[in-house]
């Protein structure tokens, strides 16, 4: 299949080179980076080995041949573009994967492409942009993809996922297809709701958060709120979750940086409404008030603001 990636950074830059090394045909939409790397390629320096690829480069999508999937891993923040981005490089019956943080952020392409197939991708990774073309994966790199269906049950594994975790794999990439996507985005909101937000507001990485009592204690009390909410939503997460995760945290990840911190360190927006705001408002139509959560996330909206940072 012919794919075209659409944000090449952290995320895109690193997977859809893992593809194109593997001499799957990737086209890569640039922005900022693009004269570096349609002249120089992608460089990786990666956990498993550094590589460098030579890619099909564009900066503007009309130039794009029209693919049979687009990986779409620009930040939720700019999801507006998606609306003019996806019809000029996707065959309108073709296969998107939504590779973003949050709950139902596949429902901009699927409103935008009624007759394409939806697959949410989740990045179980550390990987930053350093420099033009040039991203840095330090931790871990598993992507589990589902099927995204709009009323939330499970689609299980339909002959996308299978076409597409298929090319993964062939490329080395630890990928692991689910039948249930809402079930895994609201388990991995448990991780991300707590460490995204309070790594921003008190300025912390993931060990300095874990390390003194009242921040831990903190982040477990959001933890079992996102648990919470998930079951008044039909997604049945155990209480338990919380602790493994935390302990999980503590002794298999590296001290980290989740990726709104470097967001804010950036100056750029911070993914407020995929990672809070359309959970919140979710949980709230099925009658959970999440009250940490909306505290986290009002404090995320102060410090965004242009004339405090
Ligand atoms: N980084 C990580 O470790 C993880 C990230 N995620 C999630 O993955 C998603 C992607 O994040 P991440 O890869 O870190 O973000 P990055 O900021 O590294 O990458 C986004 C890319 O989009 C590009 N872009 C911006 N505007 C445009 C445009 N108009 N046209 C084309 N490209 C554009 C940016 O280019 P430029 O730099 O030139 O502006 C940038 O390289 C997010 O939802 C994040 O939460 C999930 C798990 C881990
Ligand atoms: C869980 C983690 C750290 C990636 O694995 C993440 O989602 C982030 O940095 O936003």
């Amino acid at each position: 299949m012919k794919y075209a990636v659409i944000g090449t950074g952290a995320i895109g830059g690193y997977y859809g080179a893992m593809l194109a090394r593997n001499e799957m045909d990737v086209h890569f939409l640039l922005h900022s980076d693009y004269p570096h790397v349609n002249e120089q390629g992608l460089r990786i320096d990666s956990i498993n080995g550094n590589f460098n690829v030579a890619v099909n480069a564009y900066a503007k999508p009309e130039d794009m041949p029209l693919c049979d999937v687009a990986i779409v891993a620009l930040k939720t923040t700019n999801n507006h573009l998606l609306e003019v981005l996806l019809p000029q490089v996707i065959k309108y019956n073709g296969i998107v994967v939504i590779m973003q943080n949050g709950l139902a952020v596949e429902q901009v392409a699927a409103d935008i492409l009624p007759q394409a197939s939806i697959i949410g991708g989740l990045c179980f990774i550390g990987s930053t942009k350093i420099g033009p073309g040039h991203i840095k994966h330090s931790d871990f790199g598993m992507v589990s993809l589902g099927h995204y269906i709009k009323d939330e049950s499970a689609a299980g594994i339909t002959p996308e996922l299978g076409l597409v975790t298929e090319d993964f794999l062939a490329c080395g990439i630890d990928v692991k297809p689910v039948e249930n996507l809402c079930f895994l985005r609201w388990q991995k909101l448990v991780w991300n709701v707590p460490f995204n937000g309070l790594s921003v507001v008190l300025n912390s990485s993931t060990a300095e958060l874990l390390r003194q009592h009242d921040s831990r204690e903190l982040i477990k009390s959001i933890m079992l709120e996102v648990i919470a909410a998930a079951n008044a939503c039909g997604q049945p997460l155990s209480a338990s979750l919380a602790e493994s995760m935390l302990v999980n945290t503590e002794t298999n990840m590296q001290d980290y940086a989740p990726s709104m911190k470097v967001d804010y360190e950036h100056n750029r927006p911070l993914e407020i409404n995929a990672i809070y705001q359309s959970m919140i408002d979710r949980a709230a139509r099925s009658g959970a008030d999440m009250k940490l959560a909306k505290m986290l996330a009002q404090q995320l909206q102060f410090l965004s603001r242009d004339d405090v940072q």
